[in-house]
């Protein structure tokens, strides 16, 4: 079992009285702060400084996309894989502009793909069609889970001080929809998008597969309230999903920031939140996606997304792009003097 030490709120409350008395108009670095702040109780210390940064970019196949969910075919999932290698993905820019390493983790590609450089912990080709069975079997979800965990641990090992997760797999907004819907009590239509940019007809299907798949997950859970969330993950979840999961719990583990992307990895996260309650302390969402059912997910986890820029990528892109706001947050309160320090004169009154 994962065990996550809670951020200390003693911490969070020294952290803040620090924060205060930086030579800076109170409050005047608003959000910033607060991400200062959290760095520091995390770190448990008033000079947090982030290192090195990585993304693990999670990525598996769907079953549903036989419904016609997406506006992309299928193999494009195995076509990005070799992308993310060459290094011809938006991902791979991203991570270069801002100080991250890419790990690309295979759980679940239909097809084989034997590009260097792909870590190979394919727990079986694609996951079922959710709308007319489980998408994997409890010890298949387990598996991806771990794999995540291993992923996060290596790079761990390797350096790593900041962590992202990061997605591909066409129709996963599909999977991601019924699953974020069943965790959180929701209806299909409130967390159901566009995904890569379904049609009318294709977003018809689309709300008719997450509606399926949620009556028949319902059905053989006996209702959703009470349901493990490793039993959810397999009826609805994508292998990747799983993945992404594991990495939130095994950098939270670790003692480390951990940070959400889109709407896909968002589902990853509230998942290991709901098996781990502890793992939302370090977690940072990178950004809000345009995807609808993400600001759901982001108001059931409470957290306030670092950018907005309108994407709707998936690979981790919008989680590493906050990476240098993260730093800046960082730096900011170990740096910066305090009044007291630099002779700065105080507020009036
Ligand atoms: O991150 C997001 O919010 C996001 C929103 C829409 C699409 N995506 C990406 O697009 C793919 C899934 O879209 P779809 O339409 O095939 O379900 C998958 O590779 C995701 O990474 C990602
Ligand atoms: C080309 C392409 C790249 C992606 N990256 C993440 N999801 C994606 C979906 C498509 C279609």
């Amino acid at each position: 079992m994962v065990e996550v030490k809670p951020v200390s709120k003693e911490w969070l409350e020294r952290a803040r009285a620090y924060h205060d008395q930086l030579t800076k108009p109170a409050g005047s670095l608003g959000f910033l702060e607060e991400l200062g702040v959290r760095l520091a109780a995390i770190a448990q210390t008033l000079k947090p400084r982030l290192g090195p940064g990585a993304v693990v970019v999670c990525v598996a196949d769907h079953g549903v996309v036989a419904e016609g969910v997406s506006a992309y075919p299928a193999e494009v999932t195995a076509q990005m894989v070799w992308n993310f290698v060459r290094g011809g993905a938006a991902i791979n820019q991203v991570a270069r502009a801002c100080g991250a390493v890419v790990r690309v983790l295979d759980v679940g590609v239909a097809s084989a793909v034997e590009a260097p450089g792909v870590v190979d912990r394919k727990v079986r080709p694609g996951s079922g069609n959710i709308a007319r069975e489980p998408a994997m079997t409890l010890a298949e979800a387990e598996a991806a889970l771990q794999a995540g965990m291993e992923m996060a641990r290596e790079a761990i090992r390797e350096g790593a001080t900041l962590l992202a997760a990061g997605d591909m797999g066409i129709g996963n907004t599909t999977a991601a929809a019924a699953l974020s819907a069943a965790l959180l009590g929701l209806p299909a239509e409130a967390v159901t998008g566009r995904g890569t940019g379904v049609d009318e007809a294709g977003y018809a299907r689309k709300l008719g597969a997450v509606r399926a798949a949620l009556a028949r997950a319902e059905s053989r859970l006996g209702g959703f309230s009470r349901a493990e969330p490793l039993a959810l993950l397999a009826e609805l979840g994508g292998l990747e999903i799983a993945a992404a999961a594991g990495v939130f719990l095994a950098g939270a583990e670790a003692g480390l920031p951990v940070v959400a992307d889109g709407f896909p990895v968002t589902a990853g996260a509230l998942l290991a939140v709901r098996m781990v309650p502890e793992v939302r302390d370090y977690l940072f969402a990178g950004h809000r996606s345009v995807e609808p059912g993400h600001a759901r997910q982001l108001e059931a986890l409470g957290l306030r997304p670092i950018l907005e820029l309108d994407m709707r990528l998936g690979e981790g892109t919008g989680a590493v792009l906050s990476f240098p706001v993260l730093r800046a947050a960082a730096e900011v309160i170990s740096g910066m003097a305090t009044f007291a320090e630099a002779g700065v004169s105080g507020r009036e009154g």
